[in-house]
């Protein structure tokens, strides 16, 4: 990730969810080096979010407590984003959560299949959803980039409901492309492959370096290891002006994704 102080996204205002950990953090801080007026943090690990935010600076970045998959919070957090910095252009609708590896046809708990299906779908549509109301509302050519995965592509042999709440993801993205299109708002998303994060540590109950050596695997190009950073230059392009004409894309961050 590129830590020089450009402006690609200069006096813009941001919102990132599941911004305080993982793939989220970085983007936070790679938009505030580019210049935007604002980036706002919405997630649940309070603490978390405001030490992010702190480190990357007060003026810059800030933190707002919001469970996406809660339609009152949404609509309140990306209305006062507004209220407060004057606009939203970009919404990085990240937030996500992991099932359990058991969660195989045969065997599939409902109950935790909608515990995913809350934040990884309803979640993602009410961040698209609210997002788009405000940028319809005041006329913003805005940029919606919602984070998907390479399960959004293939099949799965654990995980069935992950595995269909990010094929959900991009059903999301092509239609809100193409409805949002008329506005001038463009909606992507960005698939990564498996990255050593803290959702996947705590899943695997393992170290980073462990986990990532398990997921070498996944990839054909090898000699690099797949890092948020490099999902935040994915999102930092899709949220900039030099993705000006592009809109109903998965940009997929997966060094070649090889099933073993
Ligand atoms: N890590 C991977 O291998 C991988 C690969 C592809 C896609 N993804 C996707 O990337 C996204 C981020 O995952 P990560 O690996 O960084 O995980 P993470 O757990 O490190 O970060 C996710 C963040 O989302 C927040 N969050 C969870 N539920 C929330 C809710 N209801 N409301 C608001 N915030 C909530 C968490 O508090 C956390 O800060 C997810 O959508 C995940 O599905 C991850």
């Amino acid at each position: 990730m590129s830590t020089l102080r450009e402006n690609k996204l200069q006096g813009k205002i941001a919102i990132i969810t599941g911004g305080a950990s993982g793939i989220g953090d970085p983007p936070a801080r790679l938009f505030a080096n580019h210049g935007a007026a604002m980036v706002v943090i919405a997630d649940i690990q309070d603490e978390l979010g405001r030490q992010v935010a702190e480190s990357i600076g007060t003026h810059r970045c800030t933190y707002v407590h919001c469970d996406v998959s809660d339609e009152d919070q949404v609509k309140t957090m990306v209305e006062q984003t507004v209220h407060k910095y004057g606009n939203l252009d970009i919404m990085f609708s990240n937030a996500g959560i992991l099932s359990s590896p058991d969660q195989r046809v045969l065997d599939l708990d409902l109950s935790a299949f909608d515990r995913l299906f809350n934040v990884n779908v309803r979640g993602m549509a009410l961040c698209v959803k609210h997002a788009a109301r405000v940028m319809v509302e005041r006329r913003v050519k805005g940029s919606i980039v919602c984070t998907a995965s390479v399960a959004a592509n293939h099949g799965m042999e654990i995980r069935t409901d992950y595995c269909m709440s990010k094929h959900a993801v991009l059903g999301l993205v092509r239609s809100a492309s193409v409805q949002l299109g008329v506005h001038g708002i463009r909606v992507n998303c960005v698939s990564p492959n498996a990255l050593a994060t803290p959702l996947t540590c705590r899943a695997t109950g393992k170290g980073v370096e462990e986990v990532e050596k398990a997921y070498e695997k996944f990839a054909r190009l090898k000699g690099i290891v797949l890092k948020a950073g490099h999902v935040a230059d994915a999102v930092l392009y899709l949220a900039c002006g030099e993705s000006e004409f592009v809109t109903g894309h998965d940009l997929v961050v997966d060094g070649g994704f090889f099933r073993p």
